[in-house]
């Protein structure tokens, strides 16, 4: 018998097929996990788990910790301990929680005396701990950054990390393949950051949902590795599970002698499999997108959505425009929390603060191209009368390697604030913050309301984009910077560290090498839990009471639970901080007239929303765990976004998908007082008003896993011989995998370490 031809295959099926462990009947998969990591915010309730169920980390040598979103970014010159250092309680318990979880499940860390601290996100490459053809997972949404690397990486929720630490696997099912290429060549002053900004106003922050984007074309191919993980990065707010860019001798390049990358003959042998990721010619994606390169001029966001989009050559739009009413009233509403007035010139919008850091956007190359418009503003240049710019470095072996540069130099002789490595102002979980109604140009991620700060807005941008806001004081053209009179100003004028003001733009200094070498560790399995481990979960079979009307699209999980509340070690308590920024006003404390603060919906048990692309953003299970505290079990809207879905599932709430005009009658009846039945079983909505019950279908497996309140990883667990199996070939096959270990060799004294170091 001749052996059965192959199909041909994108990239993501090759590294989805060399994953899975199982797949039952439905399509539902068991994949296993090769990257897991792990940052204090979504990982105390998941060790809380394991503690409960006495179950151990199966993988410590492929789980990587450190702190990112709550540190303070200032100084640590005096730290001696996180107790001292972190002044907000709430941060620093969730601080300390992760010290005392990685000290006892045994895990690698990164703690704020080691200078490979810094963003999850930043620090998974720097150290090779991310590597072409893994799946890679994280509590957090923008673990699509590490598909630059040609792997599989995305979001997950509190629950999820749990099972992944549990077991080293997810129960997932495969996400549609889609292309977006980008050919031709990019106009002067325009990079991978208003590539993907520009990518978002084309397809949308639900464009992306439920597939796995592939990046590709002569562009792409064109960038470094910091620029194509800028835009896998935000591959989340394309909606997408994940963005992947096939690995190249740009990515090898990047990655031989990383600490944590593969060594002699074991790099070859990566390498050779590496090789064989790419998407195979006649690959069949489900949905694909071109853009010229030529198109793409140097773009900003006007709005509160990541695809509320405009060139910087462009103006506010103006909703009279606007032929939708829905999308009207969006724009009106955008413009009104932003402060902008319709048709007013962007370059002509003026700026408070400048923030330069975020995973997005805080890698050495950033840094760079920041200094180089600010260096190209003048020698005697400054930062704008009135405003504050920060730089923070995405780890401290950046800041490490932007100093050695001279860079910190140029920033701070310009008037910039140099700061320690962290989230910052991205998210503001630390003390950096956006006061209201400032105005902030920002190469972070996100622009939602109330995200840098209640009340701030946020203006997305490149680095250097940026910078030039930093020096005019208002949204600038960043190509105003790099005309040629401007070059020759730089040139002739006096010299800094550098021969020449651009070297470092041509001639990188090589990261310094990581303090301690690893050592290698053999993998192990934990010891498995009884497989009947009982559920936590609350069974949903039929939920009938009050549902409650939202006629809002793109609904985001900073908009259902702020930042401030995510600093909570428990799931339970979150009942007041549900949609806080709509139920409080900002002034007075006092409740708002928004829907959950009105009788009836008080007592709502659903929430109908009208508008498309629900809990979009962040992988906070603290949005599920907000609405279901307030009461809410089920949530019917037009779609919802991917991570969000999930992590409803594992709470024991149902999502219900319903076409948007049926999700507009049921808004209408919510209005009207009317009740509302959820049948699971049966899988229907009846309504009270006597119109004809509206089906739905629900994931089979999901259905029965919420009706019969089963436990995940106890199900996973039953196929813990599997995973064995599994686990063996991988050594084989993939030896590099076994992943690299510092078991023991975590500070056990931080203030003595931090007095050794030079901070
Ligand atoms: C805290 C975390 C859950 C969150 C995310 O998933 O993205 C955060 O990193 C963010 O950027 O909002
Ligand atoms: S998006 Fe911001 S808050 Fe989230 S991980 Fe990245 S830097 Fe941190």
């Amino acid at each position: 018998m001749p052996a059965p031809v192959r199909q041909p295959r994108t990239l993501h099926d090759k590294i989805w097929d060399d994953h899975v462990i199982d797949t039952q009947e439905d399509g539902l998969s068991l994949i296993y996990i090769d990257r897991h990591l792990v940052h204090e915010v979504t990982s105390p309730q998941a060790f809380e788990g394991l503690r409960t169920a006495g179950r151990a980390v199966r993988r410590p040598d492929c789980t990587l910790a450190t702190v990112d979103h709550n540190v303070p970014t200032v100084s640590r010159k005096n730290f001696t301990n996180v107790q001292s250092f972190i002044a907000e309680p709430d941060s620093r318990a969730q601080c300390q929680a992760l010290e005392e979880n990685v000290k006892e499940f045994g895990l690698t860390y990164f703690g704020m005396t080691d200078r490979r601290q810094g963003i999850v996100h930043i620090i998974g490459p720097e150290e090779g701990f991310t590597l072409p053809g893994i799946t890679c997972v994280c509590g957090d949404s923008h673990t699509s950054t590490h598909g630059a690397f040609g792997s599989l990486a995305f979001g997950i929720g509190t629950s999820e990390v749990e099972h992944v630490l549990a077991t080293q696997t997810l129960l997932q099912r495969k996400a549609k393949n889609m292309l977006i290429t980008v050919e031709g060549t990019l106009n002067e002053g325009v990079t991978s950051k208003d590539v993907i900004l520009h990518i978002i106003g084309v397809i949308g922050t639900a464009g992306g949902t439920g597939s796995v984007i592939e990046y590709a074309g002569s562009v792409i191919r064109g960038f470094s590795m910091e620029a194509r993980m800028s835009m896998c990065n935000m591959s989340i707010e394309a909606g997408a599970r994940a963005g992947m860019i096939a690995p190249d001798e740009i990515t090898f390049d990047y990655l031989r002698n990383r600490p944590l990358a593969p060594k002699g003959e074991e790099w070859d042998r990566a390498e050779a499999y590496w090789r064989t990721l790419k998407t195979d010619d006649g690959a069949k994606f489900d949905k694909e997108v071109h853009i010229r390169g030529e198109d793409i001029i140097p773009t900003v966001t006007w709005g509160t959505s990541p695809q509320d989009v405009v060139p910087i050559t462009g103006s506010v739009p103006d909703p009279a425009n606007i032929a939708d009413a829905v999308k009207r009233a969006s724009v009106e509403r955008s413009l009104k929390y932003m402060g902008l007035t319709p048709n007013t010139p962007m370059q002509e919008v003026k700026i408070d603060k400048v923030f330069i850091g975020s995973c997005t956007n805080s890698r050495i190359e950033d840094l760079r191209s920041a200094a180089k418009i600010v260096l190209a503003a003048g020698l005697d240049a400054k930062v704008a009368d009135g405003l504050y710019a920060m730089i923070v470095p995405g780890s401290g072996l950046i800041k490490q390697q932007a100093e050695a540069e001279g860079l910190d130099v140029i920033f701070k002789r310009a008037g910039f604030d140099w700061r320690e490595a962290g989230c910052s102002m991205c998210l503001g979980m630390n003390p950096d913050q956006l006061s209201p109604g400032e105005r902030c140009a920002s190469t972070s991620n996100r622009n939602f309301e109330g995200r840098q700060g209640a009340g701030g807005r946020t203006h997305l941008l490149s680095p250097g984009m940026a910078a030039a806001a930093a020096i005019t004081g208002k949204l600038t053209d960043v190509r105003k910077f790099l005309s040629a009179d401007a070059q020759e100003k730089v040139a002739s004028g006096p010299k800094l560290k550098l021969t020449s003001p651009f070297e470092f733009l041509t001639d990188p200094v090589l990261p310094p090498p990581a303090p301690e070498l690893p050592t290698r560790v053999a993998p192990t399995s934990g010891p498995l839990p009884p497989a009947e481990s009982p559920s936590s979960v609350e069974k949903f079979t039929i939920v009938k009471g009050i549902a409650a009307p939202l006629h809002i699209e793109n609904v985001d999980t900073d908009m259902i639970i702020p930042k401030q509340f995510l600093k909570t070690l428990k799931r339970t308590g979150l009942a007041n901080a549900l949609f806080y920024t709509l139920r409080k006003d900002p002034a007075t404390g006092a409740d708002t007239d928004f829907v959950l603060n009105r009788e009836p919906y008080t007592q709502a048990k659903i929430l109908v929303c009208d508008g498309e692309n629900f809990g979009c953003g962040s992988s906070r299970e603290h949005a599920p765990w907000s609405l279901n505290d307030f009461g809410i079990r089920c949530i019917i809207a037009p779609s919802f976004a991917d991570i969000f879905r999930n992590n409803t599932m594992q709470n024991g709430m149902l999502p219900v998908a319903l076409p948007k005009e049926v999700c507009k009658e049921l808004t209408e009846d919510a209005e009207a007082g009317f009740e509302l039945e959820v049948d699971l079983e049966k899988q229907e909505v009846r309504r009270a008003n006597g119109k004809p019950p509206i089906p739905f279908t629900v994931d089979p497996f999901r259905r029965h896993c919420l009706i019969n309140g089963l436990d995940d990883i106890a199900l996973t667990l039953q196929k813990a011989q599997k995973i064995e199996e599994f686990e063996g070939r991988r050594s084989q096959v993939w030896p590099w995998l076994d992943g690299f270990g510092y078991k023991g060799k975590i500070p056990l004294n931080p203030a003595k370490q931090a007095a050794k170091m030079e901070w």
